[in-house]
């Protein structure tokens, strides 16, 4: 499927219980085949914002389009085939092999009464994604026996499965080491979809992501190409931490290098 545009407008979700909103006016614009890494300190809204732009929230402001659709207008099914969340916990004690959980992918494509063995097309995708991201020689494994990493990657492999205009990734490599972090992004962006990654490592953002958008209690803090946004005054301001941002000597990425925490200026919690 070739990548779509993917905006969110004024976006704010409320929450009950809650005096401050998860998410107030965020604007966000994700382009064609370009990744973009949603940026943030803990409780600032990534996760949810995710959410909204996945169909699973409902916002109570504004509003997601996909190619122009509004997403929360869309039918559920076609919406599943446009859009692939891979969560940040992908917990489960259901028995099914890591072929079965990659097949799930295509629910959205098949018809409803083809519960049977995928053929044609459904199993050439999933073959196709379980070997993009290494998972091909645990096809037969046990789902719940897997490490963490190799969920992860399972978890990719469904979502890639799914053949989506637009991959949205939750912190999408917090259990891999370091070879599977590289490999698991650089795979991202070889598919050329239009992606919107919520990443914590600022470095992995610099060297993998186009555009970021960097959210700090539930508002847009900046957004913009990477090298113009992510600057020493801005990750200073946002997370309270002290880098240099450099030329790579051997990449073309910036390069984010950290010193320490700010002892001047205490890293603000999002308002509970
Ligand atoms: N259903 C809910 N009920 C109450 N509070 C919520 C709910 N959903 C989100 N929040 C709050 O909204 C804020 C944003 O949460 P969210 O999970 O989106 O942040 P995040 O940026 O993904 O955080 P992290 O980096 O820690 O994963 C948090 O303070 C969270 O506690």
């Amino acid at each position: 499927m070739s990548p779509a545009v993917l905006e969110a407008s004024d976006v704010g979700l409320r929450v009950a219980g809650r005096a401050q909103p998860v998410l107030d006016g965020v604007d966000l614009v994700c382009r064609p085949g370009r990744v973009t890494g949603l940026l943030g300190p803990n409780g600032s809204g990534k996760t949810s914002l995710l959410h909204v732009v996945a169909g699973l929230r409902r916002p109570g402001a504004g509003a997601v389009h996909l190619d122009g659709a509004d997403v929360h207008r869309m039918p559920a099914r076609l919406r599943a085939r446009r859009l692939a969340l891979v969560e940040q916990h992908a917990e489960t004690t259901l028995a099914l092999s890591v072929r079965q959980v990659v097949a799930l992918g295509r629910t959205p494509h098949r018809s409803r009464w083809g519960a049977g063995p995928l053929d044609g097309q459904d199993a050439r995708a999933v073959e196709q994604a379980m070997r993009l991201v290494s998972v091909d020689h645990l096809a037969d494994r046990g789902w719940d026996r897997l490490s963490g990493g190799e969920r992860q990657r399972t978890q990719l492999a469904r979502a890639l499965a799914q053949e989506p205009a637009v991959l949205l990734l939750d912190e999408p490599t917090n259990h891999l080491d370091l070879r599977h972090q590289l490999d698991f992004l650089e795979r991202v962006r070889e598919r050329g979809l239009t992606t919107l990654a919520a990443l914590h490592d600022l470095e992995m953002a610099a060297a993998y992501c186009d555009d970021v958008v960097v959210l700090r209690e539930g508002r847009v803090a900046a957004a913009g190409p990477v090298a113009r946004v992510l600057t020493p005054a801005l990750v200073a301001d946002v997370y309270g931490v002290d880098v240099d941002v450099e030329t790579h000597p051997r990449r073309t990425a910036p390069h984010v290098r950290w010193n320490g925490v700010l002892a001047t200026r205490p890293v603000r919690e999002a308002t509970r």
